[in-house]
């Protein structure tokens, strides 16, 4: 079997002096979608912050497609192919939906050695953003906010799309078009690591879970063994 695409080995994070993250292990492979699952607080947007290099972390090993990124900078990290789409969404709410493609756009921000995306291949993924491209950032619902982050991610051709709670402050009816947009892309290739604490999501998109609980790995496997566990079992890995 190849290597992982993105493997991660006795990870340790830190704000400040407050110890978050305790000896996290887990990979994702080419092609495949894996779910961080746990409660609020249990470390999950720490987890994918510290594998961008936005917090003070520590492994024992952190690679991505065979380069070591333990000390690379988040830009550079982002560069070799990790699109981030962080909990915040982080668009420009000044800014027009076509504006904040533009940025993400400009020259030298691509490069992520995944498939490039043409304006016209993204607005047939999302055709609600097609309709709204002079719309402004901050006029946009929570869900389409989401789309245009997912949208702007995609823009730098990555290999791996590293997901934090996409479900988050999103109508349900949404949710349904997310989790079939998210689909669309696994299909496509796209690998996705994807942290949330709405169940049905990760049920619908992942291979394999890791449940987080207080910053530590709590159980691993696949989805559908975590499915059967917590429709059977008394004690399911997500109590
Ligand atoms: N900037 C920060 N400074 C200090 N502590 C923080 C900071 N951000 C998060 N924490 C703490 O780190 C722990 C893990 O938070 P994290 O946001 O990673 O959890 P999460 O699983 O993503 O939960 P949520 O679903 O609420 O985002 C929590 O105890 C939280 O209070």
């Amino acid at each position: 079997m190849s290597a992982p695409m993105l493997e991660v080995e006795g990870l340790d994070a830190w704000y400040g002096a407050a110890r978050i993250l305790f000896d996290l292990s887990f990979e994702v492979r080419r092609g495949e979608a894996v779910a961080l699952i746990g409660p609020n607080g249990a470390g999950k947007s720490t987890t994918l912050k510290a594998l961008m290099g936005l917090v003070r972390r520590r492994a024992r090993r952190l690679v991505f497609d065979g380069v070591d990124i333990a000390d690379l900078p988040t830009y550079r990290i982002a560069r070799l192919g990790i699109g981030y789409v962080p909990e915040d969404r982080r668009i420009f709410t000044d800014l027009t939906v076509a504006e904040n493609l533009d940025i993400a756009a400009r020259p030298g921000a691509a490069g992520g050695h995944g498939p490039a995306w043409s304006r016209e291949a993204l607005f047939d993924l999302f055709p609600n953003l097609a309709r709204m491209q002079d719309r402004r950032g901050g006029a946009m619902s929570g869900g389409e906010q989401q789309m245009l982050s997912l949208a702007r991610a995609l823009v730098s051709a990555p290999q791996l799309l590293v997901l934090d709670e996409p479900s988050e402050g999103v109508a349900p009816i949404i949710v349904e078009q997310m989790i079939d947009t998210i689909g669309a892309l696994k299909a496509s290739g796209l690998s996705i690591l994807l942290s949330e604490q709405n169940y049905a999501v990760c049920n619908s998109i992942c291979d394999r879970a890791y449940v987080i609980g207080q910053g530590e790995l709590r159980w691993s496997g696949p989805m559908a063994s975590l499915d059967e566990a917590r429709n059977h079992d008394s004690a399911s890995p997500l109590d």
